[in-house]
């Protein structure tokens, strides 16, 4: 295991939810798996006037958000906790403001020990990343003389290309670029991450990762909530932007990388860089309205309840043309990859929360049993990165018996078959590797660039044609429409099932 030295974490939007709950019960995750150094202390600063005693109670004693993930017997660990919680008023985050949190991150880190090593997490509104760094420059916080400085930075990185080169631009005149942490919550999920042990650690799967075996892939990432409290959020960012140019490139990426020459951050990151840069960008109105479909989730009833639709959301445009589906289909422009179809959707309001990687195989070249039963489409590896973790690979048996009957059997691995089956939560893990200064789950700053350039194009086209944006029931998986994208190949598996549900003979499960 890494070292993780001693040293004080800085939340900027500490009053915010992202605080609440998800940053602070992976940071009690992390005390109570006994992962935290001796010295380590959390001070939370934002605008609210609360003191530390307020923050403690919000963020740890009194929130229901910690009080839901943990049970009887870690309850008595709270208060141990709370005491190294710490809050600093930021008075309307004014420059001046800065002077004075310099002064309390010095004593605290004199009086706590914390040898000088500062994160700064940025779980602001993206507004304000520039103007703190800025300050935090000012302050000579970014200096590492004695201890080392990291800076964390949520999503969403930039609204467009642009924009993401421009944040780029800014941070990098206060941080170093090994300083810089951007975060991608689903690189820190266990199965992301296992796609590339699956891919690089079995020579049953490699050599047959690439255009000769493999006739198309399917990516599928739905949620069956809608937009929530985040409407205004969302109204102005939609499904492309929110999931396609963050998380699901990111999954692509690892799904399409050349190997890198080991496991070291730079190593993976280079070739993370390669593939995007080889996804093929569309620019031609007439190939970009082939190849994408959007569409926003309608009024309709599930479980007997009416929900509603995207429209008449709190802080939506009653007439809004944001997308809350997006499936688009593309094309990668290198050797491994010439010619095969890549099909990824992302959705809320669908009639359930999953993600998964479907890697369909091409049929043998020259087929003995055509006539017995087995269809073409019957090889596929399945990737569950959410819910029920694990990996499905499915392929064609002998029905026993007289004869050549082929029938189509599953072979699956479940994560939670595993005895040591404990899977870390997404924030948790990353923040964990940050504290450890392990870069290789956050995001380069060219990466998110060479992610941008493929979705610029795609928005572009979205907001000045006339495009249709469809509609779907609330509960239903997707458009009408969905389905003329990926008919070349097929339909859109169905995701719904339980991986084991899936139909065909059961040979170890
Ligand atoms: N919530 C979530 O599930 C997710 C959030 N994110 C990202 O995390 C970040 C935070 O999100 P979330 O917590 O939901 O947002 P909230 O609106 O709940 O919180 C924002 C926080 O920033 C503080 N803040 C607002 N303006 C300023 C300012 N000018 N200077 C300093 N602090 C300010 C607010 O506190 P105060 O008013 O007291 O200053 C508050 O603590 C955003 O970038 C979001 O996109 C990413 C993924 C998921
Ligand atoms: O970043 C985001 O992710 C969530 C989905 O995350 P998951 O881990 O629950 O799959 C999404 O709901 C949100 O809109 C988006 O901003």
């Amino acid at each position: 295991m890494n070292k993780t030295e001693n040293q004080m974490l800085v939340i900027f939007g500490a009053s915010g939810d992202l605080t609440a709950r998800k940053l602070i019960p992976a940071i009690f995750a992390l005390a109570r798996d006994g992962y935290l150094p001796e010295n380590f202390v959390v001070l939370g600063a934002s605008r609210s006037p609360w003191s530390d005693e307020e923050f403690r109670e919000n963020v740890v004693t009194e929130s229901k958000h910690l009080r839901e993930k943990i049970d009887e017997s870690q309850k008595k660990m709270i208060t141990g906790f709370a005491d190294r919680l710490f809050y600093h008023e930021l008075s309307d985050d004014q420059d001046s403001d800065y002077g004075p949190l310099k002064k309390r991150i010095d004593s605290l880190n004199s009086e706590h020990h914390t040898d000088s090593n500062y994160i700064f997490y940025l779980s602001t509104p993206p507004s304000v990343y520039g103007p703190i760094s800025k300050n935090l420059h000012q302050q000579g916080l970014h200096k590492e003389d004695e201890g080392w400085r990291r800076l964390i930075v949520e999503k969403p990185f930039g609204y467009s290309l642009e924009t993401a080169k421009k944040l780029n631009k800014s941070l990098h005149q206060y941080f170093k670029e090994p300083q810089i942490f951007r975060i991608d919550h689903y690189l820190g999920k266990e199965t992301v991450q296992n796609l590339l042990v699956t891919r690089f650690a079995n020579s049953i799967f490699e050599p047959l990762w690439n255009r000769n075996y493999i006739h198309h892939i399917e990516i599928t990432n739905a949620e069956s909530g809608g937009v929530e409290k985040r409407g205004g959020y969302y109204d102005k960012s939609g499904a492309l932007r929110d999931m396609f140019q963050s998380h699901l490139m990111q999954i692509i990426a690892f799904v399409i990388m050349e190997p890198p020459l080991n496991s070291n951050a730079e190593q993976i990151r280079d070739e993370k860089l390669k593939a995007l840069k080889s996804l093929r960008v569309m620019t031609d109105p007439k190939v970009l309205h082939d190849n994408t479909i959007r569409a926003q989730y309608i009024s309709s009833v599930i479980d007997g309840e009416k929900v509603k639709g995207y429209r008449e959301e709190a802080d939506v445009d009653p007439e809004s043309k944001t997308e809350t589906y997006a499936a688009i289909k593309f094309f990668v422009d290198n050797w491994r990859w010439a010619e095969v179809p890549f099909y990824v959707r992302t959705a809320k309001r669908m009639p359930t929360k999953v993600t998964e990687v479907v890697i369909h195989f091409k049929t043998p070249h020259h087929q003995i049993f055509k006539d017995a039963g087995m269809s073409n489409k019957d090889n596929k590896l399945i990737i569950r990165i959410q819910p029920d973790e694990g990996i499905l690979i499915k392929f064609g048996v002998k029905v026993p018996g007289q004869g050549f009957k082929v029938e189509r059997a599953n072979l699956d691995f479940y994560y939670s078959g595993l005895a040591e089956n404990h899977v870390m939560e997404a924030y948790e893990r990353l923040l964990l590797d940050a504290m450890q200064g392990d870069a290789t789950l956050y995001a380069r700053a060219d990466e998110v660039e060479a992610a941008w350039a493929f979705v610029d194009p795609i928005l572009e086209y979205w907001k000045n044609s006339d495009a249709k944006v469809h509609g779907y029931s609330a509960g239903a998986w997707g458009p009408e429409n969905a389905d003329s994208l990926i008919d070349g190949v097929g339909m859109w598996r169905n995701p719904s099932e339980q991986l084991a549900d899936d139909p065909g003979y059961c040979v170890i499960c």
